[in-house]
């Protein structure tokens, strides 16, 4: 009964205006019309001719102005990802082994103990992939090591994206925007790209560094800004990926180590565009929310050196729960722009209830499954998923593709969200008018949503990141 009664109540709020249009419109009919065709045919007769004109036109051009200010719709056309070949994979065996001959970690029984652990409870299965580099003992960490590793993930992202779009080539991209924190050579990513595909000589191209895991979901708001106001039929590719081979560190620290044991290799490629035709995604809603002012949340995710000067990244114990207070930032503004009503009401009813009694109310918490079908939160680790599931209330089914991507393929950075994409489509669950939240969190601290809703499904859901593993998922996961 109260679910009836729940359902009653956001059929009827949700659909409101249209409730009463109809209302509107059957009273008008019952009552008669009030103006007739001959009268309006009189009246328009009755002016002056250079006065209709005048109007027309004046009309005519403010409603162009309203056009041409209104921003364009932006599409996803298409997105790629790169698929790690078995040679790559990392099983726990193979990394264990290596922790073990580690020189540094050999005489540090606590740290070595520490990263096999973490390893083991990390959420990561037996098939997650690491760059070549990572299979050297001592690990690569070398710039030619890095520009290959680059070129096999970045090329084969791209390879990918228009393998998919058939009906696009390298020749229409209008505007590239590339993404990846740790690692930036020279010439950088942008110019690497351009000098394999022979890009357009005029193509605008941008380089996202430093800006972690989020990167992703940044790179894609930079997209749809530029086509907002771009002339139509204007095509962004954005590369998104992480670059390992440079970061291994060779230290012995806790909070260093954890980046060895989580990040893997991956990067995905989108096309975005502001013509509809060939759209698989309607982007929707999109809200970035940084919290770097505060100190502990800028040094969050943080890329130094050791006491014994070895550089690497040091990641907080506090990140989770940083990350969690992000989130709920950022959603008290993305909330109002994708909640239906019917859940804003409630809201704004908790809200005033607290106000009046006291502060010790819980405030309602909106189910978000009201507004999206499918959620892609950023798999930074199992701890960071853990935190966003119970913040919002999502069940298991909600959070699977971040769960089995991470198991998957580990922490692919900014890319991570696009192999999440591709697992429910991988799975057949998406449907055309379903929508999709992603959630990223990234180094600065950074934490972005962005809406998205289907409007052509796959034509081959399983071509994909997920082609050769997709029978295999969900994986039952060890309870920790
Ligand atoms: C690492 C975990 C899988 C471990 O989970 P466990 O279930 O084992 O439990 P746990 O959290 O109690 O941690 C186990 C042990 O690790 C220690 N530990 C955990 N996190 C640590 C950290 N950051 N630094 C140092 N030690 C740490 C704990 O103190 C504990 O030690 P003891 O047992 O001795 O008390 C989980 O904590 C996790 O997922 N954490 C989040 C990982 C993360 O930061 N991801 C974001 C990556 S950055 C990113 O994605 C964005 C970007 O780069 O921009």
């Amino acid at each position: 009964m109260a679910k009836l009664l729940t359902a009653l109540y956001a059929l009827v709020v949700n659909n409101f205006l249209s409730i009463l249009a109809v209302a509107f419109a059957a009273a008008v009919l019952q009552r008669g019309w009030p103006f007739s065709i001959d009268g309006v045919a009189i009246w328009l007769h009755a002016q002056r001719p250079v006065h209709l004109l005048t109007a027309a036109i004046l009309i005519a051009a403010v409603a162009n102005l309203l056009r041409a200010r209104w921003p364009r719709d932006v599409y996803l056309v298409e997105y790629g990802c790169f698929r790690p070949r078995p040679c790559f994979r990392a099983p726990f065996a193979t990394c264990r082994e290596h922790v073990h001959l580690l020189p540094y970690l050999l005489d540090d029984k606590e740290s070595l103990s520490f990263a096999i652990r973490l390893l083991e409870r990390s959420g990561l299965g037996e098939e997650t992939c690491v760059p070549d580099s990572y299979h050297y003992m001592p690990p690569d960490r070398s710039l030619a090591a890095a520009r290959e590793e680059t070129e096999l993930v970045i090329f084969s992202a791209i390879d990918d994206v228009f393998a998919k779009a058939v009906a696009m080539t390298p020749a229409d991209i209008d505007v590239l925007i590339v993404n990846c924190s740790i690692f930036t050579p020279t010439p950088v990513f942008t110019d690497m790209v351009i000098n394999r595909y022979k890009l357009r000589a005029g193509v605008r191209a941008l380089n996202l560094s430093g800006m972690g895991c989020g990167a992703g979901l940044i790179a894609i708001g930079l997209a749809r800004n530029l086509l907002q106001v771009a002339p139509p039929g204007t095509h962004v590719l954005v590369v998104s990926t992480e670059i390992l081979s440079s970061q291994y560190y060779v230290g012995s620290e806790r909070a260093m180590l954890l980046p060895n044991c989580l990040f893997r290799m991956g990067a995905a490629a989108t096309i975005l565009s502001n013509a509809p035709e060939r759209a698989r995604f309607r982007l929707g809603r999109i809200v970035r929310t940084m919290t770097a002012a505060r100190d502990a949340d800028y040094r969050c995710i943080f890329q130094e050196e050791d006491d014994k000067g070895i550089r690497g990244v040091r990641l907080s114990k506090d990140l989770t729960a940083t990350a969690g207070g992000a989130l709920k930032r950022n959603i008290v503004a993305f909330g109002p722009l994708v909640l239906p009503v019917s859940e804003q009401i409630l809201v704004a009813l908790s809200l005033l209830k607290r106000k009046l009694h006291s502060k010790v109310v819980r405030l309602y918490r909106p189910d978000f499954r009201t507004a999206f079908e499918h959620f892609c939160i950023h798999a930074g680790g199992r701890a960071v998923i853990d935190e966003v599931q119970r913040g919002l209330g999502l069940s298991d089914e909600d959070v699977e593709a971040s769960r089995m991507t991470l198991h998957r393929f580990g922490n692919t950075s900014s890319s991570l969200v696009m192999y999440e994409l591709a697992y429910t489509e991988a799975k057949g669950r998406m449907r055309k008018g379903d929508r999709v939240w992603m959630i990223s969190f990234g180094a600065g601290f950074e934490c972005s949503c962005v809406a998205l809703e289907c409007v052509r499904p796959a034509a081959d859901p399983a071509d994909g990141p997920w082609a050769d593993c997709i029978h295999r998922y969900p994986v039952q996961l060890p309870h920790l």
